[in-house]
């Protein structure tokens, strides 16, 4: 079985819980209050700048040079295809700025680059996999079960649920089953490990967008 395949099925519960959020549940079906959704949207742009520049780090450190080249690409598409999205949203959602970074994200954030920084490659590609994989899940989620016409937050649901997403995470998924492949059991289980631990992140950054959490 293949590395992805089996360490999904260690956060398949934490998907499914991410699933009942209410954040998730009231995005999909509209009704989320805009000043969540504006929180949510102006810390996003941030957490997109800083993942980012962690797959930048994985683009220069990783062992194959068509994998350099996916992360390049990766990178590109956080800062320049996805913020484009944001940046619409601040415009209709009246955002004038991002302001600070906040606890969740400033915590997903810096272990991210941490990980980057100071873990092996096939380490920190594992650890950025979950922005991939459960965006695409939790976007295919909403796209096919949504009902309702005009919701706001239609153009999220279009870009995480869209095919040009998906073959982004394909060949995320595809990259670290190779990387796993070929690296030693130690570093095979710290892959794992920080698979784990991203996805939980994945689960408090809703949380606390939707909570609108702060330093104070
Ligand atoms: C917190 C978070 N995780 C993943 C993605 C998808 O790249 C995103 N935009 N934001």
């Amino acid at each position: 079985m293949k590395w992805t395949e089996r360490t999904w099925k260690k956060i398949d519960n934490n998907y499914k819980t991410i699933l009942e959020m209410p954040f998730v549940k009231e995005l999909a079906n509209g009704t989320l209050p805009k000043a969540k959704f504006q929180f949510y949207m102006a810390q996003d742009s941030l957490y997109l700048e800083h993942f980012g520049k962690a797959l930048a780090q994985i683009a220069a450190k990783a062992h194959r040079v068509e994998h350099s080249l996916a992360y390049i690409r990766f990178a590109e598409g956080a800062i320049v295809v996805e913020n484009a999205l944001h940046e619409s949203y601040f415009e209709d959602f009246g955002i004038t700025e991002k302001g600070t970074i906040q606890p969740a994200c400033h915590h997903y954030t810096h272990f991210l680059k941490s990980v980057a920084a100071l873990e092996p490659v096939e380490v920190a590609m594992a650890a950025t996999l979950p922005c991939f994989w459960i965006y695409k899940k939790v976007g295919n989620h909403i796209y096919n079960s949504e009902t309702i016409a005009n919701n706001p937050y239609q153009r999220w649901i279009d870009t995480y649920g869209g095919d040009e997403f998906a073959e982004s995470v394909q060949r995320a998924k595809d990259i670290c089953d190779h990387a796993a492949a070929h690296t030693t059991p130690e570093i095979r289980n710290r892959m794992s490990e920080v698979f784990i631990q991203a996805s939980l992140l994945e689960y408090h950054f809703w949380e606390a967008a939707y909570h609108r959490r702060t330093w104070n």
